[in-house]
């Protein structure tokens, strides 16, 4: 701020007539702020800086610009001929010293400085030119003034000169004064020198105003523009010559106080700027600043204030509360007005995104109904001419043409031409009822011609840029798909594979997970979770995994997920059949946790939203987006609560089976290849839990691999499941293989299924070992070796003790020496338990 005020001041000078180049160098000098730093660049640039005073110094001439443009473009001229550059300067300070009066008015003409000189030597008598300091003396005082390490300052002496030294003191050495050149007749040459000083002794007298004169010099230097050198004032009560703060010699009595002492950059001596809320037009003209205007320190003009802001009189600065306040009003206003419209705004943009979806699913459904009526058609067609072929086998080959022609065209009477009487009244009766049909097809088609054509161009469309195109391309798609899916519900596993390796539909990668002897030990005690278990999980399939509570089916799902924790695992994993981890297909593995990590302060919709964007490829564009989002949606049956919050424990939201869905719903938005579900059905009712099952089943026609943690499965839900991985407690595999197999398995080891009984309920019941009445039936705690036998699996060593199994997981704690605490035992806990809610 001081650098900035103080090259504003210095360089402003409406004075200097510098040309442009130089008016570019010094305005990029004024924006180096830091006048500090800009110092620190060494000698070169002191010297510039000495340059640029003495340009201010010495431009005065004739309208002219003194010194050569080149001098400053060229720096290596400039800055490494010290002496060429002095020898310059003193041609030009040869220009200040003519002793003409006319002269001087005319180079002084806009000089305000030196116009302080002529008024100087108007009173003071000739000579004064006399008095201002040569190029010698200009270098010694910057090169003090600018020495890092003896900077001087106020009441510091300039190093001994042959002016004044400790043999020569004139009193023009005091601050405030300066002396005149010993005999007028001696040349000004010697200004010119920048070596040897002027002897400089004769006619001393206070500086003049405009000027300041160092203690230790001789001479006079022009303050810079925007400061105010007026004449000192001897202040009675302080001794002290003001607004500066040097004092008279002791001694010499008749001594008067001079002008301006110092130089100084304004952090370390301010009171040669111009005050603030005051402007100085010329260094001894301190004006005060007008209201409506402002003026900083340092200031050669008042600065007018801008529209909106105030200024009194003697202002520093503008008063920009007006400003402030406006702004403020503004931005509550703006804000006021935000908060009053944004509920409508919302409600309208949701209503109108409801609107353009509506109508997208009414046209992507009219379209799908008329491609199955045409379908149908079609298929009709081929029935009644497939009879007609039957009714007229002889003529079938001749004229199967030309009635197929005739069919196109409609046309009876040449039906009758190529058919006998009799057969020609029952195919007329044939060919009515495909009239009557083909009738009723084209009214529908008809009316739903115009949409359907419609949707059919929209539904691939290159640029989908609308919202409603976006919805209408989305759900078209979703139509389609739902009628594949109807038309393959009820395919075998190899239908199912097959269409989940359809490139139209599939769009993922395939996972198949294999694992053999999966052993997790808990680090922190050896415990086993989970114990040698062998199986396959394949894409486009949907396996349950269950067994009693504590057997290790959430840990199987970890284990599987690469998510187990605090647990060592070893045996193989395979990941289509090659040896990888299962870290390195994370992005496509999606695990459903048995807590919900739902939002609960966003919508359903916006949970999904928030998850698309976070989960799916950023480079898939918004329609395939919107296309995943309204997927999931529609295949959970959310379409109903898609707007409705979530909910929270504090705010009611969606139901918790809902919830639930939604849980799920956003694991399959970045529409995974394996999808691991802990408990997704728990809690839910029969209805919900198959809507959720389906939406999984639709998951799997597209390829993906899913495995889930299920409890008490109805028997439907139960079917829905492809495979089946049964745990005994300890993490040990009873079975693990086709659901439709199971009973047979079990059947075989003399477990069989009572009537009324829901199987998935009562293998958990006989593995938790309720059902005791299986007759000659393999006892329950065989079952972990038998599947191993029965597959060839390495059977785990302390299990392998047929027919006595013996597992950690079995044993049970011997609770008949238990002893209760004595009364007094009780009474002592009592004590303490008393005592430590007290304090
Ligand atoms: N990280 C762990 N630290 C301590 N014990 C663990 C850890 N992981 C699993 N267990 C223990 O392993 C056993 C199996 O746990 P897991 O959660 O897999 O059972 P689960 O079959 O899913 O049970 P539930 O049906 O009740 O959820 C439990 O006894 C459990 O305490």
């Amino acid at each position: 701020m001081a650098t900035s005020l103080f090259f504003h001041a210095f360089f402003s000078s409406q004075v200097m007539n510098f040309n442009a180049s130089q008016v570019t160098m010094l305005s990029n000098l004024r924006m180096g702020i830091n006048w500090r730093s800009w110092l620190k660049h060494g000698s070169n640039l002191r010297l510039m800086i000495l340059v640029l005073w003495l340009c201010c110094y010495v431009n005065v001439g004739d309208g002219q610009t003194i010194g050569d443009t080149s001098k400053f473009d060229n720096s290596s001229v400039l800055y490494n001929s010290t002496s060429t550059l002095i020898r310059e300067l003193g041609n030009k300070a040869k220009f200040c010293v003519k002793d003409r009066d006319t002269d001087w008015n005319r180079a002084f003409n806009f000089s305000s400085n030196l116009r302080f000189l002529y008024s100087c030597q108007k009173t003071k008598g000739g000579g004064i030119e006399r008095r201002i300091c040569g190029a010698a003396e200009m270098k010694f005082y910057l090169d003090a003034f600018l020495n890092k390490t003896h900077k001087i300052k106020n009441t510091e002496y300039l190093q001994p000169n042959v002016n004044c030294n400790r043999t020569s003191w004139p009193s023009g050495c005091e601050p405030g004064w300066g002396c005149s050149t010993l005999s007028p007749t001696e040349p000004v040459n010697q200004l010119q020198n920048h070596t040897q000083f002027p002897q400089r002794t004769e006619n001393c007298m206070a500086c003049c105003e405009g000027f300041f004169c160092p203690r230790g010099l001789t001479c006079m230097i022009p303050c810079p523009l925007g400061a105010h050198c007026p004449l000192a004032t001897l202040n009675q009560t302080t001794s002290l010559c003001e607004p500066y703060s040097y004092q008279l010699p002791p001694g010499q009595p008749n001594h008067t106080c001079g002008g301006a002492n110092v130089w100084a950059d304004i952090g370390s001596s301010s009171e040669v700027f111009c005050p603030a809320g005051s402007y100085c037009p010329t260094t001894d003209t301190k004006l005060a600043c007008d209201k409506g205007h402002y003026c900083r320190k340092g200031s050669t003009s008042e600065i007018l204030c801008s529209k909106f802001t105030s200024c009194k009189r003697n202002s520093e600065k503008q008063n920009m509360e007006a400003i402030g306040i406006m702004v403020i009003v503004v931005v509550s206003a703006i804000l006021l007005i935000i908060y009053c419209c944004s509920g409508k705004i919302l409600t309208k943009r949701e209503r109108r995104q409801a609107e353009s979806r509506e109508a997208a699913v009414k046209k992507a459904k009219a379209h799908q109904r008329w491609k199955s009526a045409r379908e149908g058609a079609k298929t009709h067609l081929s029935e009644i001419r497939t009879q007609i072929g039957r009714t007229f086998p002889g003529q079938r080959s001749d004229h199967d043409g030309d009635t197929d022609k005739m069919w196109r065209r409609g046309d009876s009477s040449d039906m009758s031409k190529h058919s006998s009487p009799a057969s020609a009244s029952s195919a007329q009766s044939s060919y009515y009822d495909i009239e009557v049909d083909a009738a009723a097809v084209s009214n529908e088609r008809a009316s739903l011609e115009i949409e359907g054509n419609r949707v059919e161009k929209q539904s691939l469309p290159k640029t989908k840029k609308t919202r409603t195109q976006i919805y209408k391309y989305a759900y078209d798609r979703i139509e389609k798909e739902k009628s594949m899916e109807q038309e393959n519900s009820n395919l075998n596993f190899s239908g199912i594979v097959s269409m989940a390796t359809n490139t139209e539909t599939r769009k993922r990668p395939l996972l198949e997970l294999s694992f053999k002897d999966l052993t997790l030990t808990l680090k922190s005690n050896g415990k086993h979770v989970l114990r040698c278990v062998t199986g396959t999980m394949q894409p486009g399939r949907i396996t349950a995994v269950m067994g009693p509570s504590g057997a290790g089916k959430t840990s199987l799902l970890n284990a599987l997920a690469g998510k187990a924790v605090g647990c060592k695992l070893s045996g193989s994993m395979l990941i289509n059949g090659k040896p990888d981890s299962i870290h390195s297909y994370k992005k496509i593995i999606g695990f459903v946790p048995q807590d919900d990590v739902v939002h609960g302060n966003l919508t359903v919709e916006e949970n999904f939203w928030f998850h698309a964007k976070c989960r799916l490829p950023a480079g898939l564009s918004k329609a395939e987006k919107v296309l995943v989002v309204e997927r999931i949606i529609d295949s959970l049956g959310l379409q109903a609560v898609r707007n409705s919050l979530v909910g929270t424990v504090e705010k009611r939201g969606i139901s918790g089976g809902q919830k639930k869905r939604v849980n799920v719903g956003l694991e399959m938005v970045m529409e995974p290849s394996v999808l691991f579900l802990d408990e997704p059905t728990s809690g839910l009712d029969s209805a919900s839990s198959q809507l959720l099952l389906r939406a999984l089943r639709h998951e799997a026609l597209e390829g993906v691999n899913i495995c889930m943690v299920v409890h008490q499965p109805s028997y439907t839900l139960f079917k829905t499941f492809n495979d089946l991985v049964l745990l005994a407690k300890g993490g040990l595999t009873v079975y693990h293989g086709s659901v439709d197999e199971v009973e047979e398995y079990f059947s075989g080891l003399g477990i069989n299924v009572p009537d009324r009984i829901n199987p998935p309920d009562y293998y958990i019941d006989v593995l938790e070992g309720i059902v005791t009445s299986m007759g000659d039936s393999v006892g329950y705690k065989e079952l972990p070796e038998r599947w191993n036998r029965h597959k060839g699996y390495s059977v785990p060593s302390d299990i392998d003790t047929n027919p006595i199994i013996r597992h950690n997981f079995l044993k049970s704690r011997d609770l008949s020496h238990r002893r209760t605490p004595l009364m007094l035992q009780q009474y002592k806990y009592f004590l303490g338990r008393f005592a430590s809610s007290t304090t």
